[in-house]
């Protein structure tokens, strides 16, 4: 509920942090408490945008040095990347003391490798700014930058020692990015979580609409879901952690044949999963009726559904030349996360490019 302050517990391997859900004021005082009185400065890393709208209680409340990096995905670069590790060290902070990201999934992303790397690692706390961070990227501890026109290609795995997710932010966001996020919120029913996708169908509308409530009981539900699936697989090896790339073998082939930012990783995922779904009718695990069921959702959220959406009508297949490179893939053939239907998302190994083109080619 609005006003009202959720938090979730998730556990790692490292240990148990919060995600606070709710108005700023609690999640700072549970920063100051982190922080517990070490002198010298914190590193505020945001970008110029975010930090004029949302950067003032943290500055007002903390001494911090702001470092500006460039929005979205043109800061998940190595070259930023770099540039910011020798601003931090300028500000040269002691191992314990927290990194502060405040702003999207590329500005978390960026900042969470930053603190992985400088002095071997330390403390980063993520302020998510944006629908997409606060309900699924802020939480669970993957690191990135984007390489060879790879998405995520260089990363870790470090886990914030806070998250503070205040929804109220999300009225500043503009209506693309805003959607952008909706995809992955509805992820989450998509993945194991049928019950949540029908609550999405019926909530759409308000959700849309910005309405703070609907709005926070989304993100609780979306992070206490993405805490229970990272516990058990925090470093991504179990198959089980896997799950939460529903979509995503298709949404960031989509992202690197357009041209990594210019569509948008939400915008990317409608697409994707709408993809994933039709390949698991087609491979004869799911119904024709789960993928228009998808499609319904995401277009009443506004997002795409088709790859003419996003540009790439009739090119589905230089799709493939990406998906034969994804992470998941074992043994030379391609992983993807498929469906039995909605909430019912699997693991399948093995997929060959044989079974995979023709699909693409005709999608
Ligand atoms: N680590 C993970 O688990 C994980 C999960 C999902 C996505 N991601 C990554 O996150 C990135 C996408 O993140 P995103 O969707 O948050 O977008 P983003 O971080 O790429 O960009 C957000 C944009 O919105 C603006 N913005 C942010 N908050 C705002 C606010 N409150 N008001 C007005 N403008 C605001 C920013 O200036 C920026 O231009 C991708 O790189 C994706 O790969 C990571
Ligand atoms: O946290 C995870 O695990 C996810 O897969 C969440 C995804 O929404 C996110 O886009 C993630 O960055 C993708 O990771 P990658 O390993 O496929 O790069
Ligand atoms: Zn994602």
């Amino acid at each position: 509920m609005a006003g009202q302050v959720n938090r979730v517990a998730v556990d790692t391997e490292g240990g148990r942090y919060d995600v606070v859900v709710g108005p700023l004021a609690p999640g700072l005082d549970a920063l100051e408490a982190l922080i517990d009185g070490r002198g010298g400065r914190i590193p505020l890393v945001s970008d110029e945008l975010v930090l004029g709208l949302h950067g003032g209680a943290i500055r007002d409340r903390f001494d911090v040095e702001p470092l500006v990096v460039p929005r979205g995905e043109d800061g998940k670069t190595f070259a930023v990347l770099e540039d910011l590790l020798y601003r931090i060290a300028a500000i040269d902070p002691d191992r314990s003391t927290p990194i502060v990201a405040l702003g999207g999934g590329a500005v978390g992303d960026l900042s969470g490798l930053a603190a992985a790397l400088f002095k071997r690692g330390c403390p980063i706390v993520h302020v998510p700014t944006t629908l997409l961070a606060q309900s699924d990227s802020a939480v669970g501890g993957k690191t990135a930058i984007d390489f060879a026109g790879q998405k995520n290609l260089v990363g870790t795995f470090h886990q914030p020692s806070l998250v503070i997710a205040d929804p109220s932010l999300l009225a500043t966001l503009d209506q693309r990015q805003f959607r952008s996020g909706l995809a992955e919120v509805i992820k989450y029913g998509a993945i194991d979580d049928a019950a949540f996708f029908a609550w999405c169908e019926s909530s759409i509308d308000a959700l849309v609409a910005g309405h703070v409530d609907r709005l926070t009981d989304a993100i609780v539900h979306c992070v206490t879901a993405k805490a229970r699936t990272v516990a058990g697989d925090v470093t991504d090896r179990s198959g089980q952690r896997a799950l939460l790339n529903f979509g995503h073998s298709f949404a960031h082939a989509i992202e690197a044949e357009c041209g990594l930012g210019e569509v948008l990783h939400g915008e990317a995922v409608a697409v994707g999963m709408v993809l994933a779904l039709r390949f698991s009718a087609r491979a004869g695990q799911a119904d024709a009726s789960d993928a228009e069921r998808m499609v319904s959702l995401l277009g009443r959220a506004g997002l795409p559904t088709s790859l003419a959406a996003v540009g790439l009508g009739g090119r589905g297949d230089r799709l493939l030349k990406h998906m034969v490179r994804d992470k998941k893939n074992e043994r030379g053939a391609v992983t993807l996360v498929l469906s039995h239907g909605i909430g019912r998302a699997f693991l399948k190994h093995g997929i060959t490019s044989d079974q995979l083109g023709p699909f693409l080619e005709a999608a």
